[in-house]
């Protein structure tokens, strides 16, 4: 047990300076994570970068009479029922959901507008229970229910901070609240917001090594760098956990074990807001950039949608708003970031169907296996597409190679008499038709390789699958990548065909 309770009331966050200021001054999109966790999140949820994205697109495709569809009644909509193909379940009855409101309402949120629910293909999310207009406010979450630094150092954990040296980062400073918050249990002022935070998450740093050796590169390269980031900012945090110890009468080596710092750091990873604090001197110079939302935090990710999100400076709320319509009873969602699914994966855990932003990619040593070791030219060939970066992110989509990719192959398949027009391709002119055709062919027989290794992948998941059945949720998530891998390029077979014999 925890020697001292926390402050029964900790004060609000401190204020932080204008992040966007005005109603949805900027757009829900994350910030610059700091230096020291470059295989984590880059970017953070509401920070300005002048773009928005578009609106849900989803929309229930199942008989008359289903809830989502709008023809079927709401009583029986919020009893969960639903047809197959957007079936949900309503969890607003469960205590955890119903003492996390009495504690937001508490704070100053009160919302009947959206209800927490189970979703078939994304899991928790949050329902509506209107539809919403264009430019509509969905939520609007006073400062007093957001978790962020301030609440830290004005608590008990704040005189620990202070005279520890060197400072730590925000970062940690969060971690170690987390952690010890989640120990206090009944005791802890959060224990409603903490109790509907997942007790495990599937970010590779929490995935089975040999989950992580089916990951493909160059996302196996940055979950390793993410397991190491992590067990390195354990092994820096210890002394001053250590610090802490007058807080607890258990060890505290038994409170913040590498498993309690692991879950907090994908609290952190996977949940946080934008929102930008001043820089202080208790703390180490990483960015001060994360809040914790309660509730707003149950909100899914779709690639299809636009909103605008942002802390409000004159409210004193985080708020989301809808830049499209959205209907009622259907699954709200916000977007995290234009991603594709490898960051998704390595950033939040989890991999988006259909994602517009996703691509194969095809490394160096792929590209090499394809090309001639005859060719007198390649080595000048492969300075001048390293010269204009054009040997990384080369990728087939779903609407295909991409140019990068294309004229990549163009360059190299450049014969010794057309050599000369190297820049001409880079320019993206035509050089001769022998020159498409050959690259047209070479991009088919990388594709053909490509979905070849992705099969053999899958093949070994589905025995995995078999033998290791505790690592079934694991092998899931990594088979959902690679299934979409593979729907990438069979489609890029397909139009490589159709290009193929337009030139011929
Ligand atoms: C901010 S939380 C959203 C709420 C979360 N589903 C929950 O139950 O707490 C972010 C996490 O939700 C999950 N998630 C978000 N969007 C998703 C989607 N489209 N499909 C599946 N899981 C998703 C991922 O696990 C991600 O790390």
């Amino acid at each position: 047990m925890r020697k001292q309770p926390p402050s029964p009331n900790p004060s609000p966050p401190q204020a932080a300076p204008a992040s966007g200021g005005g109603s949805y001054g900027s757009v829900w999109f994350p910030a610059a994570a700091p230096s020291r966790i470059p295989a984590g999140r880059q970017q953070r949820l509401g920070e300005e970068t002048g773009n928005t994205w578009p609106f849900p697109s989803r929309s229930c495709s199942g008989p008359a009479g289903c809830c989502s569809c709008g023809a079927g009644g709401e009583e029986e909509a919020l009893r969960g029922r639903c047809c197959s193909a957007c079936t949900q379940l309503n969890q607003s009855h469960k205590l955890e959901y119903i003492q996390l409101k009495k504690w937001l309402k508490e704070r100053g949120f009160d919302d009947n507008n959206l209800r927490p629910a189970q979703f078939s293909d994304t899991g928790r999310g949050l329902m509506t229970t209107k539809a919403f207009r264009a430019g509509e406010l969905i939520i609007s979450l006073p400062e007093k229910c957001l978790l962020t630094t301030g609440t830290v150092l004005s608590g008990y954990l704040g005189e620990y901070i202070a005279k520890w040296k060197p400072p730590i980062s925000p970062l940690i400073a969060l971690c170690t609240f987390l952690i010890a918050e989640k120990y206090a249990g009944e005791q802890s002022v959060w224990k409603p917001y903490l109790d509907v935070l997942p007790k495990t998450y599937t970010c590779p740093v929490c995935l089975e090594q040999e989950v992580v050796r089916l990951l493909p590169e160059p996302l196996r390269r940055k979950a390793y760098e993410q397991r190491t980031v992590v067990q390195e900012l354990y092994t820096s945090s210890k002394p001053f956990f250590n610090s802490l110890q007058s807080l607890f009468t258990e060890n505290v080596e038994t409170v913040f074990n590498y498993d309690a710092l692991q879950w907090a750091w994908c609290t952190i990873n996977t949940r946080t807001v934008y929102k930008k604090h001043s820089q202080r001197e208790c703390f180490s110079r990483e960015p001060d950039v994360y809040a914790l939302a309660p509730y707003l935090d149950l909100l899914n990710h779709s690639p299809n949608v636009q909103v605008k999100a942002a802390f409000n400076e004159k409210t004193r709320c985080y708020e989301i708003g809808t830049d499209s319509h959205c209907r009622r009873h259907e699954e709200l969602f916000i977007c995290y970031g234009p991603h594709d699914n490898q960051r998704l994966l390595l950033e939040y855990g989890f991999v988006a169907i259909n994602n517009p932003h996703s691509g194969v990619c095809v490394s160096t040593d792929t590209l090499l296996k394809h090309l001639f070791l005859q060719d007198k030219q390649r080595n000048m060939k492969l300075s001048i597409l390293k010269d204009h970066d054009l040997l990384e992110n080369l990728t087939f989509g779903r609407d295909g190679p991409s140019w990068r990719l294309l004229t990549t192959l163009k360059l190299l398949c450049l014969g010794p008499d057309e050599f000369t027009y190297w820049k001409k391709v880079l320019l993206g002119d035509t050089v001769s038709a022998r020159n498409e055709e050959m690259s047209l062919n070479i991009a088919a027989k990388i594709c053909f390789s490509l979905i070849e290794e992705t099969q053999d992948i899958l093949h070994r998941i589905f025995q995995m699958k078999k033998d290791k059945a505790s690592l079934e949720n694991q092998l899931a998530l990594v088979e959902a990548l690679h299934l979409e891998d593979l729907t990438i390029l069979q489609t890029s077979v397909h139009i490589l065909h159709n290009l193929q014999a337009a030139i011929i």
